[in-house]
């Protein structure tokens, strides 16, 4: 696939079917994802996988923090997170400097897209979360994620059951100011 097709057909996919995605091919994918622009090399990021009966675990999760905070219909919430083959949390090191910290952001987000587009050029879908739920911290802990680390999402991938409709784009003709002088 042409890569401006990949990029403009690419959608985040919500439902997926009941079929595992190898583990193989999503640390295949993650190899390629992570040769993204990173000033200073800092290359803050790590990867944590979760499927199998891990991803009853997380759902287990996520139902006890709605349950707690009353924020979400718990149940709704375990319902979400049980049909999705598999879970990629995302961690940054947050350099306590705000400048690097930003560009790190920037690179891991990177990261995340590559994935996507790698995902999907294989017929496999992605969706990145960041529900409000992955603050708290038994979401955190349930992926081992660290003190200084920042969780920058959680991607549900998997082959998609629906492929929801584009949402258009604003034209960049139209927010593109362009200086000769
Ligand atoms: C930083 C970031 C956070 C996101 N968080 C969520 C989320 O929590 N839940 C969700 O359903 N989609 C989330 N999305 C996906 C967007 O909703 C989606 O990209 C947007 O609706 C456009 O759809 P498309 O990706 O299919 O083009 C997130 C995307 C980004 C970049």
């Amino acid at each position: 696939m042409e890569l401006a097709q990949l990029l403009k057909e690419r959608r985040s996919v919500q439902l997926f079917e009941d079929r595992p995605v190898s583990v193989k091919l999503i640390t295949q994918l993650l190899d390629t994802s992570v040769w993204v622009p990173n000033h200073r090399m800092t290359q803050p990021w790590r990867f944590v996988l979760v499927h199998g009966d891990g991803v009853k675990r997380i759902a287990q999760t996520c139902r006890s923090i709605a349950g707690r905070t009353g924020a979400l219909d718990g149940e709704k919430a375990y319902n979400k997170m049980i049909g999705v083959p598999a879970l990629l949390t995302v961690a940054m090191r947050e350099n306590p400097n705000l400048a690097i910290r930003e560009e790190d952001y920037a690179s891991t987000s990177c990261i995340i897209h590559n994935f996507s587009l790698l995902a999907w050029e294989k017929g496999i879908g992605t969706v990145w979360k960041t529900p409000g739920l992955m603050h708290q911290p038994e979401y955190r802990e349930a992926f081992g994620i660290q003190p200084g680390e920042k969780l920058v999402g959680t991607l549900h991938i998997g082959y998609p059951a629906k492929i929801p409709a584009a949402q258009p784009r604003i034209p960049a003709e139209q927010l593109l100011t362009i200086m000769d002088s």
